[in-house]
């Protein structure tokens, strides 16, 4: 067999030359374009809100060990036997009060492909780099991202895990989604992946301004600010994983950018799922406690979710200013995220562009 004249046939892009392709030897199988694919991954959303795809949803969800590091043997007969014949049926009633209805889908699903076709237009002036957007549960699955990407010519992926700040149930199980994809293939494209960002100038810096512009827009001035995060079990930080640190940091940047003291902008974590103790201070006790001390106004901004979803429009902007109205709150504003907004794709463009380097 001769040597494969993959260099004449396709020069590397960042070698400036023209793209010339030599002949390839009868028989070769085809040589595609060397491209750079970057590939949004966020966490994943049911394709519906009926039984069956939220059960769907839940059970590889919840069946990660990475999220669910009970033994097999225990966790199992709980998930089967009670989680997934009760919280379908809850969760897609608290679904279907955020449902996208013209596009059919959930908002994580409308703002992470929004977010990378701006990035692919942002992106314009590299033409060998593509982007793809994939989930780490459901739909557009991680492997068929991959597969696109492939297709394309990809034989480089950065990879980026939509998660500011790091911790092994989001972004280090995005990675190994990823890994696994690319164990089904002869030609793998070689990985690089976007470090957490919870404490990246631009990212703070684009917190601080589209808060200060939501502020802006309210009739009101809240007294009190949280920055809620998803929670994540207290054990898992016990065990060295560093989100509780990330989080700090992150709320500790954002308040030197804005000027706040720390009883302007304190931070909570959200989202409790099962019995045992999470990250504190949570979140509702939180409402409830500042609610019970006489705060009569509030604005919740959510750092670490990088768009939009049932955690923060329904737990958030519903759940929660419920709580705290009851409580004798009086007002009360959910600040979006970042989302697909000129802020967030600023970002999300400076992190890509900055660990290209190197590839382009
Ligand atoms: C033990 C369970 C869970 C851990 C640990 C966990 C960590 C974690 N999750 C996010 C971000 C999101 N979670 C979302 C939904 C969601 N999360 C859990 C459970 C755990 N999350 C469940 C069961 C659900 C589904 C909704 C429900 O039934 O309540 C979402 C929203 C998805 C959407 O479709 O809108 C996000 C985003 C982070 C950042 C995190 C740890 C740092
Ligand atoms: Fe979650
Ligand atoms: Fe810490």
């Amino acid at each position: 067999m001769s040597e494969t004249p993959v260099e004449t046939a396709v020069p590397a892009p960042s070698s400036g030359e023209a793209v010339k392709a030599a002949p390839l030897p009868a028989g070769h199988p085809p040589v595609k374009p060397r491209r750079i694919g970057v590939l949004l991954v966020n966490l994943g959303t049911p394709d519906g809100t009926g039984y069956w795809p939220m059960w769907r949803y839940l059970r590889e969800f919840l069946s990660d060990p990475r999220v669910i590091e009970l033994s097999r043997a225990i966790w199992y007969p709980i998930l089967y036997g009670l989680v997934l014949t009760t919280r379908p049926q809850k969760s897609g009633d608290n679904y279907k009060k955020i449902w996208n209805r013209e596009k059919d889908e959930s908002p994580l699903r409308t703002y992470t492909r929004s977010q990378a076709e701006k990035l692919a237009d942002a992106l314009a002036d590299l033409p060998e780099v593509r982007v793809e957007w994939g989930m780490r549960y459901g739909n557009p699955s991680t492997r068929n991202a991959v597969q696109r990407l492939f297709d394309q010519g990809c034989d480089r992926i950065l990879t980026f895990p939509l998660y500011p700040q790091y911790s092994a149930t989001t972004t280090a199980t995005a990675n190994d989604q990823l890994f696994r994809a690319l164990m089904k293939m002869r030609h793998a494209p070689a990985v690089r992946s976007v470090p957490p960002y919870y404490d990246e100038p631009a990212y703070i810096d684009a917190l601080a301004r589209s808060m200060t512009a939501a502020l802006a827009r309210l009739d009101f001035e809240p007294e009190v600010v949280l920055a809620s995060y998803h929670g994540i079990p207290k054990p898992y930080f016990d065990k060295g994983d560093p989100y509780h640190c990330h989080c700090m940091k992150t709320t500790r940047l954002l308040r030197e950018k804005l000027g706040w003291d720390e009883k302007r902008l304190i931070t909570t974590f959200q989202s409790r799922f099962g019995a045992q103790e999470w990250l504190q201070p949570y979140t509702d006790k939180t409402v409830e406690r500042l609610a019970g001390e006489g705060v009569k106004s509030m604005a919740i901004v959510n750092p670490g979710f990088s768009v939009d979803c049932i955690e923060t429009l329904d737990e958030i902007g519903r759940e929660v200013r419920d709580e705290f109205l009851h409580a004798g709150g009086e007002k009360f504003a959910h600040i979006p995220c970042l989302n697909d907004s000129p802020e967030g794709m600023e970002v999300i463009e400076a992190m890509v562009r900055r660990e290209l380097h190197g590839w382009i």
